[in-house]
């Protein structure tokens, strides 16, 4: 199977060395020091389970690698517009394109059924240039549990134990090329299942990011740190149960408890990604994680004054470090 990886930091450079371990005739589409990095000593990712290497063809340009069996892409969502324009040569007739991303994702009302069906999210696509790019036809959802961060170029650091990776067809079908992507990522040691109901698990996931990145984003501290105060551990939690009810509110309700959400995070000693980008000077993911849930909250009707108190503040600061991506370009 031929699987290109697009963008190769945190997520991608962890899947990429995954698909290497289990087998894949694997490519990346990388730029700048990261490409370098890769040409020169290919990637290493540092797992608790030992140490992954690995040498896929790496190349800046799509029209290098040719049309692949798949293509995951895994940069940061405001990325997706600049991609989903380079990504062409990359794409047969039916190659499937995974999206691996934290967010509402431009797809959401594609291949969805009922009255939304083909409303477009223009908070992760807003000059609509992945959907006419790409299309939601061949787009397949990935949801990633994987704490992970590029010390440099090349090396990824995962911090969570039991990272796993969730696949879905947005109209829930369980596809060849789904279950195809998910064994290649279980040959690699890597959990992976394909879900018939892919945006329960976005919202599920989504719950998460809503909790420990605006607040660590205040913080700057990790999730194991900021979480050990009461206060904030409290502040989390209102964060998590209006997510559900936002969730709940579109027709995906999430089980468990907002409890068990906030333990996921409070055991990780990991930045949130968001924070790892305003750190590293990087635009920040504020519109496709963060407003566009207070938007289609405000469209239900949901309360959610402590999410908005606590984005408004994020807001804030990306705007005060000129890393607010929509507004940065
Ligand atoms: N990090 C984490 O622990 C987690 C992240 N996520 C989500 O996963 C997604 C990816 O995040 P993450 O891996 O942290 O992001 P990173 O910033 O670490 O990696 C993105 C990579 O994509 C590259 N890139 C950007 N644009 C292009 C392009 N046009 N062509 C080729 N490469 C490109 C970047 O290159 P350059 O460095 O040059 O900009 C970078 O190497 C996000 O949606 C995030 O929210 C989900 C779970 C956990
Ligand atoms: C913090 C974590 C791992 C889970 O919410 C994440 O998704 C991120 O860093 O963006």
């Amino acid at each position: 199977m031929k699987v290109c990886i697009v963008g190769a930091g945190a997520i991608g450079g962890h899947l990429a060395g995954r698909l290497a371990q289990g087998g894949v005739e694997l490519s990346v589409l990388a730029r700048g020091a990261t490409l370098e990095a890769i040409r020169a000593r290919g990637l290493r990712v540092l797992t608790a389970d030992g140490v992954l290497e690995a040498r896929p063809r790496a190349a800046s340009e799509a029209a290098e690698l040719g049309p692949q069996d798949a293509v995951v892409v895994c940069t940061k969502v405001p990325a997706h517009g600049a991609v989903a324009r380079a990504i062409g040569p990359l794409l047969g007739p039916d190659t499937p394109v995974a999206f691996v991303a934290n967010g509402i994702p431009w797809w959401y009302f594609a291949r969805h059924g009922g009255p939304e069906e083909g409303r477009r999210v223009p908070e992760a696509d807003p000059d609509g240039a992945v959907w006419d790019s790409v299309g939601p036809d061949r787009v397949v959802g990935g949801v990633i549990y994987s704490a992970c961060h590029a010390p440099e170029p090349g090396v990824i650091e995962v911090t969570s134990r039991g990272s796993k990776l969730i696949l879905g067809e947005p109209d829930g079908r369980r596809s060849d090329c789904a279950i195809a992507l998910a064994s290649a990522f279980k040959a690699g040691g890597l959990p992976c299942s394909v879900s018939a109901d892919i945006r329960t698990e976005i919202w599920a996931k989504l719950l998460n990011n809503l909790s420990n990145g605006p607040i660590c984003t205040l913080t700057r501290r990790h999730m194991q740190d900021t979480f050990r105060d009461a206060p904030v551990r409290a502040a989390a939690l209102q964060v998590v149960r209006e997510g559900m009810a936002i969730a709940a509110a579109y027709g995906r309700p999430v089980p468990g408890t907002a409890e068990e959400r906030i333990d996921l995070s409070a055991g990780i000693p990991h930045k949130p990604s968001i924070l790892q980008d305003l750190e590293a000077g990087r635009p920040m993911e504020v519109d496709a994680l963060f407003q566009v849930v207070l938007r289609l909250a405000r469209e239900r009707g949901v309360p959610a004054p402590m999410l908005e108190l606590l984005v408004t503040m994020m807001a804030q600061a990306a705007e005060a470090a000129g890393l607010y991506a929509s507004r940065a370009g």
